[in-house]
């Protein structure tokens, strides 16, 4: 762990005395490295008590010290990429008390969030939008007639997705001030991949990177303290310090400035100050160079800077390992993926910066050649998948259930209406806990399911997974997806190698009478736990494991119709999705015309807060209770013994 600084005053003395940004601004260097020190310690502890993001937040706890320093925020609007850097950034902003309440129910959220602080003008969870948000609000500024600054701190991964684009062609011509903060660590979640990465390692070989780090330092042992005099210096050179062109940031428009030592105040400070103060009208590009995972040893050792962690021990960094009870459904996929392009060369997968996310790691560690990350950037992977199947290959695109959001024009339009044979492996289908409404897989069944022409597979469990990954496989006349959520299964045997299913058919799992219910996907084992307990009060329900969202299996469907007087969907998913589906076919088929009485139990419409996700299910009524409870209430029994 870095050794406090010399200032020789008592460890948690400034921070104790920091209540908002205002108490920091006449703060010296020294202070400042004491209180970014004492903030990393307090990041530290509190996240090894609730587990979350580590890696990225002590990379910038300097330049979230220092931009609250050197800028009037919140008047001066700060929005953080991503967000899961920002914690630091919630410590000195009013939030300290309420860290170790970090992603639990009720608690902080683990991204940016408007309506948590005046200090966060902007929510975040997905990447890639600071810039676009940062412009919108430098705009509206100069439409008012104010003077704040905008300041967007993006990181060198976020900068790989075409959105930051977007965002910068538009502001490199918009005329409108803009502050925007690389902040490269050379790392996303996994190394970066991409010609961004390697143009950004060229920056920092240049010439004005080291010259500055040397001038600094020269300066720092000629001039005696205080180092105004040596800042001075600094500021004139980073004043002069624009490269001779060349960067693709000038070519966008934007004045470039850095590369920097984000870790060092005398490099930061005069740098800041004088982008504050310029009279620029371009947007400015501040090129920041830190490292994730700073200030932490056992963070800075981990080949992923500890970017997500659970609880752990500070002293030793070792991470709590939970015990699981069966294999991630991620890593089901994975194994499945492998078994299956073992035989069948074509099989490729692809990934957007989520290989260890979506278990492609795994993958790419079987056939490197058959394997693509292709940075952040989910609009890009989803048609490159495209590409890949029109000429032969079965693409298998992992993303993310919320991620694919971003994709959905390139789902729709590259793939689907020209019925290419993509395979779509969605992960974090359904609630996911910690990180709350941004990351949760909700809606995939909403918007594929309404699309012609594409199979959606729900498996049930893990072993299930195993026969959707086989199907998707052999599915290579149209695009098909199958969805799974975050976390272990339920510790079923596992085949070799998935099973071929007959497509749009579900199964019967369990025969009974009166009620029915439809079980699409994982909600299954919960399902099966309701009609233990229905059973047991006399009422023993047939249960469908439903299997295939698109095409539904009408045939059993509407035969579960005549032969029961009510039928109960149970799906993770918003509205629109499986029930909707399943109630479309019985109006259209009359089948609600005997009075058939039909409760869909699907995910509320409303965001679901961030919590643990059994908290989640309960809250919604998406368990065993909620299923049986729904049950009685609508055949008008009481909870106990229900009547022959
Ligand atoms: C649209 C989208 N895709 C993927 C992710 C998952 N994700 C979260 S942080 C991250 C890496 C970000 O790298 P960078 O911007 O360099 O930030 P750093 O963690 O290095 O500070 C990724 C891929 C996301 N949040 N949003
Ligand atoms: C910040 C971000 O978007 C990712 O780190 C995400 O939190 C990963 O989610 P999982 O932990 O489910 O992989
Ligand atoms: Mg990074």
């Amino acid at each position: 762990m870095t050794p406090p600084p010399a200032t020789g005053k008592p460890k948690s003395s400034l921070l104790d005395g920091v209540s908002s940004p205002a108490d920091i601004r006449d703060f010296s260097i020294e202070e400042l490295e004491q209180l970014t020190y004492e903030v990393r310690q307090e990041m530290i502890q509190s996240v090894s008590f609730t587990g979350g993001h580590l890696g990225a937040g002590l990379g910038v706890a300097e330049l979230t010290v220092a931009i609250h320093h050197i800028f009037d925020t919140p008047r001066d609007r700060l929005i953080w990429d991503v967000g899961h850097q920002a914690y630091p950034h919630k410590i000195l902003t009013g939030r300290r008390q309420r860290m170790r309440t970090m992603r639990q129910g009720g608690g902080l959220s683990g991204f940016t969030r408007r309506s948590e602080s005046e200090y966060d003008p902007f929510g975040a969870g997905h990447s890639s939008t600071s810039i676009s948000a940062a412009l919108g609000m430098a705009v509206a500024r100069d439409l008012k007639g104010a003077t704040n600054n905008v300041i967007a701190v993006i990181g060198d991964g976020a900068m790989s997705a075409g959105q930051a684009y977007e965002a910068m062609n538009n502001a490199g011509a918009a005329g409108s001030r803009l502050i925007v903060i690389l902040n490269d660590n050379d790392m996303s979640i996994a190394p970066p991949v991409g010609a961004l990465s390697a143009h950004l390692s060229r920056l920092l070989s240049s010439p004005s990177y080291h010259s500055l780090r040397h001038l600094v330092k020269d300066l720092a042992h000629l001039l005696p303290p205080p180092l105004e005099r040596a800042v001075g210096r600094a500021e004139e050179y980073a004043r002069g310090m624009v490269s001779g062109g060349g960067t693709l940031f000038e070519e966008l428009g934007f004045y470039y400035v850095g590369p920097i030592d984000g870790h060092n105040f005398e490099h930061l400070l005069p740098v800041l100050k004088n982008v504050r103060d310029s009279e620029e009208t371009r947007p400015v590009l501040l090129h920041v160079v830190t490292k994730k995972g700073r200030g932490y040893p056992p963070a800075e050792a981990a080949a992923d800077k500890y970017h997500g962690v659970g609880r752990f021990d500070v002293l030793t960094g070792q991470l709590e390992k939970p015990k699981a009870n069966a294999p991630s459904y991620t890593s089901v996929f994975a194994k499945a993926l492998i078994a299956e392009a073992e035989v069948d060369d074509r099989v490729v997968a692809i990934t957007a910066a989520m290989p260890g996310g979506t278990g492609l790691d795994k993958f790419g560690d079987r056939f490197p050649a058959r394997t693509f990350d292709v940075g952040i950037a989910e609009q890009h992977a989803v048609t490159f998948a495209g590409g890949l199947a029109t000429e032969g290959f079965k693409p298998f695109c992992a993303i993310y259930s919320s991620f694919l959001q971003r994709a959905y024009d390139q789902v729709q339009h590259d793939v689907v209406l020209q019925k290419l044979p993509v395979r779509f492996a969605i992960d974090r289908a359904g609630l996911v806990g910690a990180d709350g409404a941004t990351h949760a897989g909700s809606y995939d069944m909403a918007f594929l399911g309404c699309l012609p022409d594409i199979v959606i597979m729900c498996p049930s469990d893990e072993a299930e997974l195993m026969h959707a990954v086989a199907t998707a496989v052999a599915i290579d006349d149209r695009p098909s997806a199958f969805r799974y959520p975050r976390g272990e299964g339920v510790g079923v045997e596992l085949p070799e190698r998935g099973t071929v299913m007959p497509i749009g058919k579900g199964r019967v799992v369990r025969e009974g009478n009166r009620v029915a219910i439809l079980s699409l996907g994982t909600r299954l084992a919960e399902v099966l736990k309701a009609a233990d307990d229905l059973t047991a009060r006399g009422l023993a329900p047939t249960v469908v494991d439903a299997r295939f969202m698109k095409p539904l299996d009408e045939e059993l469907i509407l035969r579960m119709a005549r032969e029961h007087e009510m039928l109960v969907t149970v799906e993770e998913g918003s509205v629109g999705g499986f029930a909707s589906h399943v109630l479309h076919l019985l109006a259209s088929k009359g089948a609600l015309d005997r009075g058939l009485k039909v409760r869909p139990l699907a995910l509320p419409d409303v965001f679901v807060e961030h919590d643990a996700p059994m908290i989640q299910y309960e809250k919604i009524g998406l368990n065993a209770s909620g299923i049986v409870a729904t049950v009685l209430a609508t055949l008008g029994e009481t909870r106990s013994m229900v009547s022959a």
